[in-house]
């Protein structure tokens, strides 16, 4: 969904190596197959452009599976994000900044100031979309996603007008809800 701009495609930290690490080289997919954007393009614009064109070339992404930055980002659609936003270079919100600080050795200068991400509305085109929230620190997150009305400055909120769309949450994650998930589902 998302990648850093600048960060060599092999640097542990890149969401390259992230999803080949965990993911893609435990499953026997062909490496033709697998869609990461590339942050080292010589030109970013085209390279989000011929993103969109390939997904649409494909009929469409039918589930985007995804996690959530504290501050609501969904893929890296920051606050203040269009919930019509394709494709895009994005500049990093300082609090993502600090949040991944802990991957660079807690060195903020290291982490990539910009990144590659799809849009809101490329998230909202999927025909289902799940997102997973854990931990105390995407508390609020989850109550601006869920118990909030529908706002560009929690971008994740806009899963609220997605017609099959799931969040999977743990309990720490519930911390600042107001109903009681568990007596109300
Ligand atoms: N840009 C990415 C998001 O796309 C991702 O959802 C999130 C997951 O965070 P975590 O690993 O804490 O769930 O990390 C970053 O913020």
């Amino acid at each position: 969904m998302d990648e850093y701009v600048g960060l060599p495609r092999d640097h542990p930290e890149s969401y390259h190596s992230f999803m080949w690490n965990h993911l893609f080289k435990h499953i026997d997919i062909p490496p033709e197959n697998v869609n990461i954007l590339n942050g080292n393009a010589d030109d970013l614009q085209a390279e989000c452009e011929r993103y969109e064109a390939k997904i649409q070339a494909y009929g469409g992404i039918e589930l985007f599976l995804g996690g959530i930055g504290p501050d609501g980002h969904i893929a890296f659609n920051e606050p203040g994000s269009s919930l019509q936003s394709r494709t895009r270079v994005k500049t990093l919100a300082y609090e993502t900044i600090i949040a991944n600080a802990r991957f660079f050795g807690g060195d903020v200068s290291k982490v990539p100031k910009l990144a590659l991400t799809v849009g809101v509305g490329t998230v909202m085109d999927a025909r289902e979309v799940v997102v997973i929230i854990t931990g105390a620190n995407k508390a609020i997150a989850l109550a601006k996603c869920i118990e909030e009305g529908v706002n560009h400055m929690w971008t994740v909120s806009a899963i609220q007008t997605h017609p099959r769309s799931l969040v999977v949450c743990d309990d720490d994650a519930t911390l600042e809800l107001h109903m009681d998930l568990k007596e109300n589902f």
